[in-house]
């Protein structure tokens, strides 16, 4: 009698310890998804493993031909099949990075990086405000609270369509927000429709940035303000460094990018296509925090997420093919903390391009400078040519 006992407190306890080490541990940032909910998107369980296969070995091949290749818009939605849940558990809504703010949480940084948008391109209460390449959806909901715009988002993910319009209801916040599955380089709006649009990390899955640029161009109105915080290689990247090429090549395979831009064929790119460049920044310089800081979560969460996905497989919880997976993010993200810190990548030069002339003098304020943010102040007029514009970035 004892002994049975003593054997359920121990099942007990085990099952105690599992269901906290899966369901408190294992949740998500933003209590979006837990590790018990991991699905591969829109693909049925049996194919997981075999999207996955085919995803990496296209994304293995030279980048010559991949920035060629037509198909790389339907690898990227296999990619975004494949890692949006275990983004949303891992990450949160916002599938972005944001330089760090110090004394403020990821949580904080991330929201204050978002609404910034709202200021650059100057979304009003009932503007019409076009979010490329929308993700989940966490930039938009930000964006749309804070500015009373409503904002239309893209993404060319028919699964992340589904999360987004979850938590845009759940956020009440689906009047405002609406999503729409599409290729942004060839996009379901007609010309000159948008009085502002944004892209945060998204344009670099494009295999030539023109392409996807001019499509912006086009659906915006005249003197509309377009604002795109891209990923980048910088001036210290050398091609001839093998461990520079391999951090590169690293970023590439495990983030569906088809060759990343360096950071001065950005601007270029835009003014090619018709948008006139205001400014251009990098905000993974001083006095940003680094970027990278947040990819530093510590071995031990990586090493618990991995045992966790590996149980849930296992179990048959989680569909076979998730370990390879999750294991190519954590590949991933050590490529992307070793470009980080050698400084050969940036993911933050933001350019905001539009569709008319401002001039801008930029001038320091210690208090908000206190919080790594810098003060903008712009002077523009439409009779004498200078309106006063303050914009806090
Ligand atoms: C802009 C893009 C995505 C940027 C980031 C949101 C993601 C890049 C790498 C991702 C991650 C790497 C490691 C994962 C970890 C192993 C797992 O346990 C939990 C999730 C990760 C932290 C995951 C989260 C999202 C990223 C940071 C690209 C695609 C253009
Ligand atoms: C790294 S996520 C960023 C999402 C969102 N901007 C955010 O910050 O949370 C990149 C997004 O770009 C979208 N995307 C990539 N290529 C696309 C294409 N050709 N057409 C439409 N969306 C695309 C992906 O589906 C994904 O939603």
């Amino acid at each position: 009698m004892e002994s049975a006992a003593l054997m359920w407190s121990v099942a007990a306890v085990t099952a105690a310890v599992f269901f906290w080490f899966v369901c408190i541990m294992g949740s998500a940032e933003v209590k979006g998804k837990r590790a018990v909910d991991l699905k591969m998107g829109s693909i049925t369980r049996d194919k997981v493993q075999d999207k996955y296969k085919q995803y990496w070995s296209f994304f293995r091949r030279p980048i010559e031909t991949l920035n060629s290749s037509e198909n790389v818009p339907a690898f990227v939605d296999t990619f975004y099949n494949l890692v949006t849940d275990i983004y949303e558990w891992g990450w949160g809504q916002s599938f972005h990075f944001s330089p760090s703010l110090p004394g403020r949480s990821h949580r904080d940084a991330t929201r204050i990086h978002e609404e910034r948008v709202v200021d650059l391109i100057k979304a009003r209460p009932g503007n019409r405000i076009l979010d490329v390449g929308c993700g989940v959806g966490g930039p938009m909901r930000a964006i749309a609270a804070r500015s009373g715009s409503d904002v239309v988002g893209i993404t060319i993910n028919e699964y992340q369509v589904g999360r987004a319009r979850a938590h845009n209801r759940k956020a009440g916040l689906d009047a405002a927000c609406e999503v729409v599955c599409g290729n942004f380089l060839q996009m379901p709006f007609g010309d000159s429709t948008f009085d502002g649009a944004y892209s945060i990390e998204a344009t670099c899955h494009a295999p030539r940035l023109e392409d996807v640029y001019a499509e912006i161009y086009r659906v915006l109105k005249p003197g509309a303000m377009y604002v795109s915080y891209e990923w980048v290689t910088t001036g210290l990247y050398r091609a001839g460094d093998p461990e520079h090429v391999e951090a590169i090549h690293g970023i590439e395979r495990g983030d569906a990018l088809p060759g990343l831009r360096s950071q001065d064929q950005i601007a270029e790119v835009a003014r090619r296509v018709g948008f006139e460049v205001i400014e251009e920044r990098d905000l993974a310089l001083p006095p940003a925090g680094p970027w990278w800081n947040r990819l530093k979560m510590g071995r031990l969460a990586y090493w618990r997420n991995h045992i966790l996905v590996s149980i849930l497989t296992i179990l048959r919880i989680a569909p076979k093919g998730v370990v390879e997976v999750h294991e190519m993010l954590y590949e991933t993200a050590m490529h992307l903390t070793r470009g980080g810190n050698r400084l050969i990548i940036s993911l933050k030069i933001p350019s905001k391009v539009g569709k008319v002339r401002m001039e801008w003098s930029v001038s320091a304020c210690p208090a908000l400078q206190a919080l790594n943010v810098l003060y903008l102040a712009a002077g523009h007029d439409s009779e004498t040519g200078t309106v006063t514009n303050t914009l806090f970035l």
